[in-house]
């Protein structure tokens, strides 16, 4: 694997839109508003304006920084704002939910600049397959995060952790050096990696084996530690590794387990996000994680029976939350 170093130095004439203004993107916000770049974000409602942001940090400082808000939905027929500042914009960062990402690039596809890049950063696996046959000119990237962000209110959030990320191609053109400096010059602890895929893979073993099992037990991730969940939690990957090789990357089924272990250790007092758009009656991202394993073992004739079973408790739930 090949990873590429920052040599980024501040510019304020690259401009660099964020669809999905939740907790990633508001995170992303502050750290690329701090190398000299002005972003802005791309919302699904409400009038374009400008709002102001407040991050606590993990050290419980404040600060607060002014957004400009855009959406594709607010606009008269005679000024397309977003169309006015998505003509000259070089990449943009989709920070939605993987179950939500192709509505929102759809929103926005006829307005996207034909040199324009664009980055995937979601759990999950999967929207990338649908997006990359969309895409006519623009290259696409995609990239998994362990930082973590939450919201205290719509537009106020706390960075809960400083996890690492990794970036890399998926398709069409390759992103620009001089854009990857400035992403990984902004992202703490972010590296290009090529290829990437097997990082991500690697990021999907690790949330299919805890995410539905800490949903469905009601448990912090610590408690997947015990003994009684480890014949499941092997199962899970097995089938991801063999999953995967089919899809032509090879992974180490010992290697992710302990991977996994050292998560579940690392993280062991966290709720995992499924836990948490569970025990909140959200829609969990689910069907990118093991519905994706299921999904991808389909079209190689393959059974994928314990991550099956997972998906189906995650969905049943779903299925009975009240209206
Ligand atoms: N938060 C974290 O610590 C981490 C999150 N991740 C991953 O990052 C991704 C994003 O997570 P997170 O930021 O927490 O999620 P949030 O729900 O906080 O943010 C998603 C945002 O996307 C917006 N959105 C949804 N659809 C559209 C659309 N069509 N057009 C424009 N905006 C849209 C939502 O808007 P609205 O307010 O209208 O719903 C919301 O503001 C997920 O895949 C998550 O698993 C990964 C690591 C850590
Ligand atoms: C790594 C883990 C499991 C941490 O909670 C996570 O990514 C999640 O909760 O979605």
């Amino acid at each position: 694997m090949s990873t590429h170093k920052s040599r980024f130095t501040s510019t304020s004439d690259t401009k660099v839109g964020i669809l999905g203004a939740g907790a990633i993107g508001q995170l992303l916000f502050h750290q690329l508003t701090a190398t000299g770049c002005a972003p802005y974000f791309i919302t699904r409602g409400g009038n374009t304006r400008q709002q102001t942001l407040t991050l606590t940090s993990i050290e419980n400082n404040t600060s607060n920084l002014s957004a400009e808000l855009f959406s594709p939905v607010s606009q008269s027929d005679t000024h397309d704002a977003l169309a006015q500042v998505m003509r000259d914009t070089q990449v943009i960062i989709v920070c939605v939910k993987a179950y939500q990402v192709n509505e929102a690039i759809n929103s926005i596809l006829t307005r996207i600049p034909k040199d324009c890049h664009l980055l995937l950063l979601h759990n999950g696996m999967g929207p990338h397959l649908q997006i990359e046959k969309q895409l006519s000119t623009q290259g696409l990237s995609v990239g998994t995060t362990s930082q973590g962000a939450l919201k205290l209110a719509t537009w106020h959030i706390q960075q809960t952790g400083c996890g690492s990320s990794q970036l890399g191609h998926a398709s069409g053109p390759q992103l620009p050096n001089r854009l990857k400096d400035l992403l990984l010059s902004a992202i703490p602890q972010s590296q290009w990696c090529e290829p990437v895929l097997p990082l991500l893979w690697q990021k999907l073993a690790i949330n299919a084996a805890i995410n539905p099992l800490t949903a469905i037990e009601q448990c912090r991730n610590g408690a997947l530690a015990d003994i009684r969940y480890r014949p499941i939690i092997e199962m899970i990957i097995s089938e991801l590794v063999e999953v995967a090789k089919l899809e032509g990357v090879e992974l180490d089924k010992l290697v992710l387990t302990n991977r996994v272990y050292e998560v579940i250790k690392l993280t062991a007092n966290n709720f995992s996000s499924m836990h948490q758009d569970v025990a909140n009656k959200r829609q969990t991202e689910v069907g990118s994680i093991n519905g994706y394993i299921v999904a991808r073992a389909r079209v190689h004739h393959l059974n994928c029976k314990t991550n099956e079973d997972l998906y189906n408790q995650i969905t049943k739930i779903e299925s009975q939350y009240p209206i």
